[in-house]
C-alpha cells in the first residue's frame, strides 16, 4: 500500500496544540462561537469556488446552488456542518487543519502568558476558526472532496484535538466538506433545534448564502372545523438571510448585523470601533463597508503581514487582502468593497495599475479619513483616545505617504503636551493652535527618545517660563513624521533644539535690549569656550532658551537632528558627522564662575565637562565617557581641596 491509501497519524504544529489547549479552557463562556466560525468558513468556500468557476463552469458538476447545511442528531450527538463549496485536497488539509499558515505565528505565542483571561484577548485578536470546534466536540471528523475532483479521491481528517490528527482516504459522493462535531456530554444543548437556529441567525444572519436546517415533514391532519391540512414534506429550510450584507439598504442593517458582519471578515471577534457603509453610483459605481478595528491585530508591524479589503466584483468574491485599495497607513482597516467598474476576471497583477483601482484607493482613504475625522471630532473623546493608543502609530506615517491628504491627517495626529502633565498623547494641532498666544507665530514641538526625557528636557525651560505649549514628542517614528509636517494650518512647526529660538516677537522691549546686552558682555567668555572646544562644535552661543540649567547643545537649522542620527543608526546607516551648537546659560552660577578661571587649562577641562553634560543630557551617551569621568573626577577632588 502507498502510504496515500492507508490511515495515517500526523502531529499538530506546536502553535495549534497551544491554541487548541487555550480555546477550550478560555472561552468556555461564549462555547457558540464555533458554529458561527464553521458556517464562516463554508461561506468562504463557497465564495472560492464561485471565484474559481467563472473561469471554469464545469467545476460546479451541475451543483451550482451554493449553501452550508447543518443537520443535528440526537442520538449519535453530532452536528454536522455540511457545504457544496471549494472542498481541500488531502495537502491543504494538512496545511489548513495541522497548522496555522499566519506569519508571526510563533513571536504571537511567545507573547501568551498562561493567564487565561489576557490570552484570550489575544486569541480574539489572531481569531480562531476551524479549531473552535474544538470548544465544543471532544473528536471531530472533517471529510472533504475538492471541487473537480474524483469521488474517490477525498480525504477524512478525525482529531480529538490532543495533538494528533489522522487522515484516510475516502470516496465522497459530493463536492465540498463535511465537519462532523461529536459533541462533549456536557454540550448536549447544541443538538436542540431551536437553540441552532437562534445562533445561526445571531451570528450568520449577513453569510450570503443560504444556511439550510433540516424541517420534519408532517401527516396530514384535520383542522379546528374539520377541514383537512395537507401532509407536508420533510425539507431543507433557509434560516438565514442570506443575502450580502453590503448591498442592504443601510436603515435595514442592525448595529448587531454590521458587528457580526465585522467578525465574520475580520477573524476578529471583538466588536469593531466604527464603521462606514456606502454606496457610490456614477463615475464610479461600487459599495464599501469599511471598518476600524478597536484592536490593532498581533501582525500589525509585521511586514509580511497580509492586509487589505476584500474585494466582490458584482457581489462575486474575487480576493481576500486585497491591499491596491487602501494606503499603508490604513492598513489595519477591514472591509469589504464591491466594484462594478472591475472585471470579473481581474488579477492582482491587473489590478495594480488600472484607474479604476485608483479611482477606488481614492474613494476607500476618503471615507475613512472622514470617518476618523468624524470619530476625532466627537464630544466624548473616549473612542477616539481608544484609537489613537492603538493606531496612531500607523496613521503617523500618513503625512510621508500621503501627501494630498495630508492636512486632513494632520488634523487626525494626537501628541503628549506641556500643557498636560501626562504622557498620554490626545493633544492634536487644532487644539494647540487655538491656545497659541497672540503674538507666538509657530507650532513648537520636541523629539527625544522617550517622554520623561523630553518633558524634563532644558529645552523646554524658557518655553515653560513664558508659558508657551509644545508638543512632546517620543515615538520612534516622530522624527520621520516631522520631516513631513512642516506646517500646519499656515503656521510653521519647530523644533525647540534646532536653531536659534526666536521668540523675540512674545518678548518686550526691555528683554530684547537686555538679551542683546548680555549678548555683548559675554562674547569674550564665548569665544574663549570656542577656543576651548575647538571642532568640536559649530559655534558657542548665549542661550535665550535656558533658565535653570547651564548649557544645552542646539542643532544647526538645516543639520540632522539628533533624533534624526539615533534613528539612522539603529538601522545601521551611516550617519555624517554634525557639529552641534553649544548654548550657554550666562545667569548660571556654573558659568558664571566657569568664566572666572584663570587658568586656560582649567578652563578647558571645565568647558569640556560642561559640554560633555549637555551632550549626554541630549544624546543619550557620549563617545567617550571614561574621559568624561576622568575630567569630572579631577575637578571635583580639585573643589574638595
Ligand atoms: N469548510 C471548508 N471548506 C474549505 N476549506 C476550509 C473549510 N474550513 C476551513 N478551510 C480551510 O482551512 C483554513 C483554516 O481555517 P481557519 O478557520 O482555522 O482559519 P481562517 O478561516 O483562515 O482564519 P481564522 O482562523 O481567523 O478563522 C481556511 O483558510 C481554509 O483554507
Amino acid at each position: 500500500m502507498t502510504e496515500t491509501t492507508q490511515k495515517q497519524t500526523h502531529g499538530f504544529q506546536a502553535e495549534v496544540k497551544q491554541l487548541l489547549q487555550l480555546m477550550i479552557h478560555s472561552l468556555y463562556s461564549n462555547k457558540e462561537i464555533f458554529l458561527r466560525e464553521l458556517v464562516s468558513n463554508a461561506s468562504d468556500a463557497a465564495d472560492k469556488l464561485r471565484f474559481l468557476a467563472l473561469s471554469d463552469s464545469s467545476l460546479y458538476d451541475n451543483d451550482g446552488d451554493l449553501r452550508v447545511r447543518i443537520s443535528l442528531d440526537e442520538a449519535a450527538k453530532t452536528i454536522i456542518i455540511s457545504d457544496n463549496g471549494i472542498g481541500m485536497t488531502r495537502d491543504e488539509v494538512i496545511s489548513h487543519l495541522g497548522t496555522i499558515a499566519k506569519s508571526g505565528t510563533k513571536e504571537f505565542f511567545s507573547q501568551l502568558s498562561g493567564e487565561a483571561s489576557k490570552d484570550s484577548q489575544l486569541i480574539g485578536q489572531f481569531g480562531v476558526g476551524f479549531y473552535s470546534a474544538f470548544i465544543v466536540a471532544d473528536k471531530v471528523t472533517v471529510r472533504t472532496r475538492k471541487a473537480g475532483a474524483a469521488a474517490d479521491s477525498a480525504v477524512e481528517w478525525e482529531s480529538s484535538g490532543e495533538g494528533e490528527y489522522t487522515l484516510t482516504p475516502i470516496s465522497k459522493s459530493s463536492r465540498g466538506t463535511d465537519i462532523i462535531l461529536h459533541l462533549r456530554d456536557a454540550e448536549t444543548e447544541f443538538l436542540g433545534k431551536w437553540k441552532v437556529e437562534g445562533i445561526v441567525t445571531k451570528y450568520s444572519d449577513h453569510i450570503s448564502i443560504p444556511v439550510q436546517m433540516w424541517e420534519e415533514g408532517s401527516a396530514e391532519t384535520e383542522g379546528e372545523d374539520g377541514e383537512k391540512v395537507a401532509a407536508t414534506e420533510g425539507h431543507w429550510k433557509v434560516v438565514n438571510k442570506a443575502t450580502a450584507l453590503w448591498m442592504r439598504d443601510k436603515s435595514e442593517v442592525s448595529e448587531t448585523e454590521y458587528q457580526e458582519f465585522y467578525k465574520h471578515i475580520s477573524h476578529d471577534w471583538t466588536e469593531p470601533l466604527s464603521w462606514s457603509h456606502n454606496k457610490v453610483e456614477g463615475n464610479s459605481n461600487y459599495t464599501s463597508l469599511l471598518y476600524v478595528p478597536k484592536k490593532a491585530p498581533f501582525d500589525l508591524w509585521n511586514r509580511e503581514a497580509r492586509h487589505g479589503l476584500k474585494l466582490y466584483v458584482q457581489r462575486v468574491f474575487i480576493m481576500d487582502d486585497a491591499e491596491q485599495f487602501m494606503p499603508s497607513y490604513l492598513r489595519f482597516i477591514k472591509g469589504v468593497l464591491d466594484s462594478s467598474d472591475l472585471p470579473l476576471n481581474v488579477s492582482r497583477e491587473i489590478l495594480q495599475d488600472t484607474k479604476v483601482t485608483q479611482s477606488l484607493r481614492k474613494g476607500c482613504t476618503s471615507r475613512v479619513l472622514k470617518m476618523l475625522e468624524k470619530m476625532a471630532k466627537a464630544e466624548d473623546q473616549a473612542e477616539y483616545q481608544t484609537f489613537w493608543n492603538e493606531f496612531g502609530q500607523v496613521i503617523k506615517e500618513g503625512p510621508a505617504e500621503d501627501f494630498a491628504n495630508k492636512d486632513q491627517i494632520a488634523k487626525l495626529l494626537r501628541f503628549a503636551s506641556t500643557n498636560n502633565d501626562s504622557d498620554i498623547q490626545n493633544v492634536g494641532l487644532e487644539a494647540y493652535v487655538s491656545r497659541m498666544k497672540e503674538s507666538q507665530s509657530d507650532i513648537y514641538y520636541l523629539v527625544g527618545d522617550s517622554y520623561e526625557a523630553v518633558k524634563h528636557s532644558p529645552h523646554l525651560e524658557v518655553l515653560r517660563k513664558k508659558g508657551i505649549e509644545v508638543l512632546l514628542l517620543s515615538d520612534r517614528i516622530d522624527e520621520w513624521l516631522m520631516q513631513h509636517l512642516t506646517d500646519f494650518d499656515g503656521k510653521k512647526l519647530r523644533s525647540v533644539a534646532k536653531g536659534g529660538l526666536d521668540l523675540s516677537k512674545l518678548d518686550d522691549q526691555a528683554t530684547k535690549q537686555a538679551q542683546q546686552e548680555t549678548e555683548q558682555q559675554f562674547a569674550a567668555v564665548a569665544a574663549r569656550f570656542k577656543v576651548a572646544l575647538g571642532d568640536q562644535v559649530k559655534d558657542v552661543k548665549v542661550s535665550h532658551r535656558l533658565t535653570d540649567s547651564p548649557a544645552c547643545i542646539v542643532t544647526d537649522e538645516f543639520d540632522m537632528s539628533t533624533q534624526m542620527m539615533k534613528l539612522m543608526e539603529s538601522v545601521g546607516q551611516k550617519v555624517p558627522e554634525v557639529k552641534p551648537i553649544f548654548e550657554l546659560n550666562p545667569d548660571h552660577q556654573l558659568v558664571k564662575h566657569i568664566a572666572d578661571v584663570q587658568d586656560e587649562s582649567r578652563f578647558k577641562q571645565w568647558a569640556e565637562v560642561i559640554f560633555e553634560q549637555a551632550l549626554l543630557a541630549e544624546r543619550g551617551s557620549l563617545k567617550n565617557p571614561a574621559s568624561f569621568v576622568t575630567r569630572l573626577n579631577s575637578l571635583l577632588l580639585d573643589l574638595a581641596k
